[in-house]
């Protein structure tokens, strides 16, 4: 299956993911000064409820904080999208060092991690309904940048030693991922893909202009866990990051001057 090897990584999912060489393809590099400011733009409102947190899993390509979504208690509105978006999952993208690991980038510069919160529009019954939908999902996407060590960010860290190797996953109640969001709500939008197989061209993508923080020694947590599952090779999850995508004439607009 894909992953982020010489053999099944970003240059080869082209291969069963036709879809790879689409016209709305993310991540993408954001080049502020040629984003456009749209004062029609409304601000995010994000109300999440820390109780729908479920579990955290290791899925062989990242980990993932899984949140129940069978009612409207932890929600997207506004920002660039009509209608209500429901939190199904976070999870985040890394380096293998910390001159690399973002998926979008600013100017050409990569941050060393990537946070994204999945959602998806209730216009449609399910997850799995909305994802093949050109309006079906929205990624709140958070650069995270090195700095002083983030107390709300080492919450979720501190249930890697259950999670270490694929597959694994273990409960993770009453987390509110708000706590994980900057000061500032302004954004960049543009329309898009999920960054892995399947690849769908389904997502309204919202990347927040401002970065939280990590320390050198957090990051280092994060490449402590494995793509691989207990009985095989260990190989350190690393590098799970697609590279910027063609653009292919998409307006990126900025909700902030
Ligand atoms: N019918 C379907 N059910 N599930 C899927 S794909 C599962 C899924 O959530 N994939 C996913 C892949 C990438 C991203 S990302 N990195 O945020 O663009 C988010 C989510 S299609
Ligand atoms: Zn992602």
């Amino acid at each position: 299956g894909w992953g982020y090897g010489p053999s099944n990584g970003p240059d080869k999912w082209e291969i069963e993911y036709p879809i790879a060489n689409g016209p709305r393809q993310s991540p993408i590099d954001i080049i502020p000064r040629e984003a456009q400011f749209d004062s029609s733009l409304k601000a995010l409102k994000l109300r999440y409820d820390p109780s729908n947190s479920t579990g955290i899993l290791n899925n062989g390509h990242s980990f993932q904080v899984d949140f129940t979504d069978d009612k409207d208690s932890s929600t997207l509105t506004g920002g660039p999208i009509t209608g209500t978006y429901r939190l199904r999952q976070f999870h985040f993208h890394w380096g293998g060092s910390d001159e690399r690991g973002s998926e979008h980038t600013v100017n050409g510069i990569k941050f060393p991690c990537e946070l994204h919160l999945v959602h998806w529009n209730t216009k449609y019954p399910s997850f799995g309904e909305a994802a093949p939908q050109p309006d079906g999902l929205a990624v709140v996407g958070v650069f995270l940048k090195i700095g002083a060590a983030n107390p709300r960010l080492q919450k979720v860290l501190d249930a890697f030693e259950a999670i270490r190797s694929k597959g694994k996953q273990t409960t993770f109640p009453g987390f509110d991922p708000k706590t994980l969001l900057p000061g500032s709500l302004d954004y960049w939008t543009y329309d898009g893909s999920l960054t892995t197989p399947p690849l769908l061209e389904s997502v309204t993508w919202i990347v927040l202009r401002d970065p939280i923080s990590v320390s050198p020694a957090q990051m280092a947590m994060f490449r402590s866990l494995m793509f691989s599952g207990d009985g095989e090779a260990p190989c350190c999850m690393v590098d799970n990051y697609r590279p910027p995508q063609p653009l292919k004439g998409r307006a990126v607009r900025a909700s902030f001057k």
